[in-house]
């Protein structure tokens, strides 16, 4: 193993928020090379030359700890030998935690550990860093982390124990664990029973699915406190003060993806520890003035729909499953018809086919999310409004609502890559019946360059509101059967009188969840109050904050 360098810091430099070390060239000889520890197991090191400046900001930093020199230091489960030069030459020492940026948005911890000649010096910038970091109000200190066993590969909570507890200890932030033990577990502790003043904010450790559903008991819980009724579609919703952060462990994790740019738990675990900021939008879904859920990645029925109610039927399978009953799916080539209707977002920048991409501090996201009158109601809301509500009957392979890209590892542009996070639309993107062939090579260019939207029976609209109803009107049994997951081909198809070739209805994939009903009513939804940045629900995922912007 080579031999353990020493990094000696004769003159550490704490400029306002960024945080220098400058190495004296003097006590160094270029032969010996200064290394970080990577402070995840299995890291790497990586040896950088001396004399550099290694500038870390104080809003990077984890943590910093003083290093007992005399005695041998553990560090990440390893011993280390502190080199007896060290001990004798710079007796005190402190080491400083710190986010590094590696390949594709992936972060690492690295640690970097200073010696110095004076122990008065070496407690002045461990109480100056710790004092700096106290400052940083944006950061979690407490959390109540809901983890998922069932969601992905059933590995929520290994992920959780391995990866990402050891550096929410690291950074000082407690923690309340609930491991959930049936579906919307989650759901119904944050509505009725979780105390919610102790936390700075929630954290989900499982796929989408999961996160929809803590964003619904806690959307959920914050309107009954204050007596809202969600079940009216123009009902302004008051804003949630608390943050949810999500670590990927599920079978797509495109809600992580999308903010993140990878699904990895370190990654993850790391911008909630720094309290990143990512705004969000939500839609409510309603049927018949009944509020049912809320969607923050895909709307989706048809394809996406089949694609998960039978997938839901071989969790076995893992996110597998999703391949295998895509594949299944795709060969039914069941179609269905119905009315859609919508309103377009006008007035905004920005349009589902030009070639933006929304990322952390997204102009369009700023311009669109902030479209609102003086009064504080939406422009389009006043009687001046042009444009109105658009109807397209038809029959269609797939009605998707994207309110955000849906990037995610089978599609790394997604369902709509030019979508928003924060923009306070939805793409709705309208497939019609068409060959299996055209539909395939649809499909496959969310996985290539291509433009998916390129295709003469393919339409996308950015709206705020949209509403379906299918052309055969649902009856109770047949919504009974639906629950009971039996499938109703009560549709003859006029040109094959001997068969029925579709089922009349789909289910609605809302963020990998099954919805009761396929006709819906859905719109961005609206809170009371200003729309100010603290009006958001957040997210300490990559902060990433659910905007609740005004709708309709
Ligand atoms: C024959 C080649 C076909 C290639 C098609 C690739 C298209 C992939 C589009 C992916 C869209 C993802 C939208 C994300 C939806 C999620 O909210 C939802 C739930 O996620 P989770 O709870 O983490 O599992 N995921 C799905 O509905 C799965 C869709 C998979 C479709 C193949
Ligand atoms: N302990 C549990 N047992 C069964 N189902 C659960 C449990 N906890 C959560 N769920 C349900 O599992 C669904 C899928 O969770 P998710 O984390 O999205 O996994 P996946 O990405 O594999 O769908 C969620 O909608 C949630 O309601
Ligand atoms: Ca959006």
């Amino acid at each position: 193993m080579e031999k353990q360098p020493r990094l000696l810091a004769s003159q550490l430099l704490l400029k306002n928020s960024l945080f220098e070390v400058s190495l004296n060239r003097v006590l160094l000889t270029w032969k010996e090379i200064a290394t970080k520890k990577k402070r995840v197991s299995g890291g790497i090191h990586h040896p950088f030359k001396v004399g550099t400046s290694h500038g870390v900001s104080v809003s990077e930093i984890l943590a910093v700890r003083e290093l007992d020199v005399d005695s041998e230091t553990k560090d990440d489960g390893r011993w280390q030998k502190m080199p007896q030069k060290s001990t004798e030459a710079y007796p005190y020492a402190f080491t400083v935690s710190y986010v590094e940026r590696a390949w594709q948005h992936r972060w690492r911890c690295s640690d970097v550990t200073f010696h110095c000649l004076e122990g008065a010096l070496c407690q002045q910038w461990v109480q100056t860093i710790r004092e700096q970091l106290t400052a940083l109000t944006s950061r979690p200190k407490h959390l109540l982390v809901y983890i998922n066993p069932y969601g992905g590969k059933q590995q929520g909570e290994r992920i959780y124990e391995q990866k990402v507890a050891p550096l929410f200890t690291l950074a000082s932030i407690s923690t309340h664990v609930i491991v959930t033990e049936h579906a919307n577990h989650a759901r119904d502790h944050l509505r009725t029973e979780a105390e919610l003043k102790k936390y700075d904010g929630v954290v989900c450790v499982g796929g989408d699915g999961m996160f929809s559903e803590m964003v619904h008991g806690l959307v959920s819980r914050t309107q009954r406190d204050n007596g809202v009724d969600q079940n009216s579609p123009e009902e302004k919703l008051v804003p949630c003060t608390l943050r949810i952060g999500i670590i990927p462990a599920g079978s797509t994790d495109c809600i992580c993806y999308a903010t993140v740019g990878i699904n990895d738990p370190v990654t993850s675990a790391l911008h909630i520890i720094v309290g990143d900021a990512q705004p969000m939008d939500v839609c409510s879904v309603h049927h018949n003035n009944t509020f049912l859920r809320y969607s923050v990645s895909l709307l989706g029925y048809g394809f996406y729909g089949d694609v998960l109610a039978d997938s839901e039927r071989k969790r076995w399978m893992g996110p597998a499953r999703y391949d295998f009953s895509g594949f299944k799916t795709f060969l039914t080539h069941h179609y269905y018809e119905g009315t859609v209707s919508f309103l377009p977002a006008t007035d905004i920048l920005g349009t589902p086919r030009d070639k933006t991409r929304c990322r952390a501090g997204c102009f369009i996201c700023q311009h669109n999310g902030q479209l609102y009158s003086e009064d504080h109601q939406p422009l389009f809301l006043l009687p001046e409004y042009k444009g109105g509500w658009r109807v397209i009957r038809g029959k269609f392979l797939a009605i998707n609502a994207a309110s955000m890209s849906c990037a995610c590892p089978r599609s790394p542009k997604g369902l709509s890559p030019a979508a928003h996070l924060a923009d306070g639309t939805t793409d709705l993107i309208l497939v019609r019946k068409c060959s299996r062939f055209n539909f395939l090579r649809h499909l496959l260019r969310h996985t290539s360059k291509y433009d998916q939207f390129d295709m003469n029976f393919v339409e996308v609209h950015r709206v705020r509101r949209f509403r379906f109803t299918p052309r055969y009107c649902q009856s109770d049994s047949e919504l009974d059967l639906r629950e009971n997951g039996k499938r109703l081909f009560s549709q003859i198809c006029r040109d094959h009188p001997a068969c029925s070739c579709s089922p009349a209805y789909s289910s609605w994939n809302c963020d990998g969840e099954i919805l009761p009903h396929a006709a819906i009513e859905v719109g961005l939804v609206r809170i009371k109050g200003k729309i100010l940045d603290e009006n958001l629900l957040q997210s300490a995922q990559t902060g990433v904050k659910v905007h609740l912007p005004f709708g309709q």
